[in-house]
């Protein structure tokens, strides 16, 4: 289906949806801990992937409204064929978990998924013990089986998803482990991760890039409740200072790197506010400047910052954001295309874009399959004199169900198109 995004101003009160992130890694967590209860988790493609995987390994899943409850795995003994669709992270973690099944597991994904490379992370479970099967680049399928034993490993990582995966699988190692992280992006992810496991007893000491995990250890998440999401917040907050005034409620304080959306928004000039004590951010339309951004360790958040780069005056230059290009599509490209077909001058770069910014009569916009596509380009049909038609928006249900609805919530003139 494609979608239709008319010029309109927005004005109201919206929540985003749970943190993916985070979801993901309670379900992990609880499905390894013997009783558990997630609160408030995400239900969207990416999310029901890890529910399906979390099943897959033998956990019983009950769900009760936003209350899932988990009767977690002892050991996990798995065997047989899963599908994760098109959730990389799904795939990352759930590689580590199932290096300590006996029985061989094949995980799969779709074509976007299959594209994806694990290599550093599957060399690095086989140096440990695993037994993973796969092309050069260990793309999706993957067959794999155990045992991850422990040990002493240095590993390049070109996702930040590999070390999140290290961290879930080696605490149920028979030996300690220490991981030397020679190089990674996306160091917030690893921060949540280490939230998670915190929270159900596993003891991880962290030293800069060294990880060090002790062996033997037994995962006891209790109760966990999932905060907002912080990249889903990013298109809410984009569209109250691209067109009228919006309030992003339940946004209290978080570990996930995503949050700087605030700081990056301030930057450009915008009128943004959070007030944490009330999880309040309230973003009101302003003159966007362009600036310059390290994306480093917000991946997510570029599609967001190049649509506000669009409209902003002047340059806005996005760096060290090499490892776009190996996301659901490689997003540096899908960016410059979709600025392209807005009529936006814009450079490629190895490592990021440089936009400079414009008005925007309209057009059409591809979400390529990916969801952040969708989630910001369709942004741009609020000040397009035009509108903005995005094509295949119904991918926002990987991370955004109901995305739409919530923009029409804040009175932004949106048409649903059979295509
Ligand atoms: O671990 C996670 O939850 C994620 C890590 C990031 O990926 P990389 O570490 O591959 O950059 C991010 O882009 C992705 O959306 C979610
Ligand atoms: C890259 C993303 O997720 P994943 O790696 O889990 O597919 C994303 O949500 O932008």
């Amino acid at each position: 289906m494609d979608v239709r995004i008319l010029r309109s101003e927005v004005d109201g009160k919206a929540t985003p949806p749970p943190s993916k992130s985070y979801t993901h890694r309670a379900f992990i967590a609880a499905s390894l801990s013997p009783s558990a209860l997630v609160e408030n988790p995400l239900f969207s493609d990416d999310t029901l992937a890890t529910l399906k995987a979390c099943r897959f390994i033998g956990a019983e899943v009950t769900r009760w409204k936003d209350l899932i409850a988990f009767r977690g795995v002892e050991d996990v003994e798995s065997s047989g064929y899963i599908n994760v669709e098109n959730s990389g992270t799904t795939l990352r973690l759930f590689l580590g978990i199932l290096s300590h099944s006996k029985r061989i597991c094949v995980i799969d994904g779709d074509s976007s998924l299959r594209k994806r490379p694990n290599r550093s992370l599957a060399l690095t479970l086989n140096k440990l013990g695993a037994k993973i099967w796969g092309d050069y680049d260990f793309k999706a399928p993957l067959k794999v089986c155990g045992i991850v034993t422990g040990g002493e490993v240095s590993i390049r990582a070109e996702s930040s998803q590999f070390i999140s995966s290290l961290l879930f699988s080696l605490p149920l190692a028979k030996y300690d482990s220490e991981i030397k992280v020679e190089e990674v992006k996306s160091r917030p992810y690893i921060d949540i991760t280490l939230h998670v496991l915190e929270e159900s007893g596993i003891e991880v000491k962290a030293d800069g890039k060294n990880f060090y995990i002790p062996g033997e250890q037994s995962y006891s998440l209790k109760t966990f409740s999932v905060p907002a999401d912080f990249s889903s917040a990013s298109y809410l907050i984009a569209a109250g200072l691209l067109a009228g005034r919006v309030e992003v409620l339940n946004m209290s304080d978080s570990r996930q790197g995503d949050k700087r959306i605030v700081d990056i928004a301030k930057q450009m000039g915008g009128n943004v506010r959070w007030d944490k004590e009330n999880g309040v951010i309230t973003a009101k339309q302003s003159e966007l400047e362009g600036i310059e951004v390290d994306a480093s360790d917000i991946p997510d958040l570029v599609p967001t910052i190049a649509v506000l780069a669009a409209v902003a005056r002047g340059k806005t230059t996005i760096y060290n954001a090499e490892h776009l290009r190996i996301k659901e599509i490689d997003r540096i490209d899908g960016c410059y295309k979709n600025l392209r077909s807005l009529g936006i001058e814009v450079e490629k770069r190895r490592d990021g874009l440089v936009i400079k910014g414009g008005s925007i009569r309209g057009g059409t916009v591809d979400s390529f399959g990916d969801h952040r596509m969708a989630l910001a380009f369709s942004l741009l049909g609020l000040v397009a004199e035009e509108g903005v038609t995005v094509k295949n928006a119904e991918v926002v249900s990987v991370s955004f169900p109901g995305y739409f609805d919530v923009l029409k919530n804040l009175s932004a003139k949106v048409e649903w198109i059979k295509s």
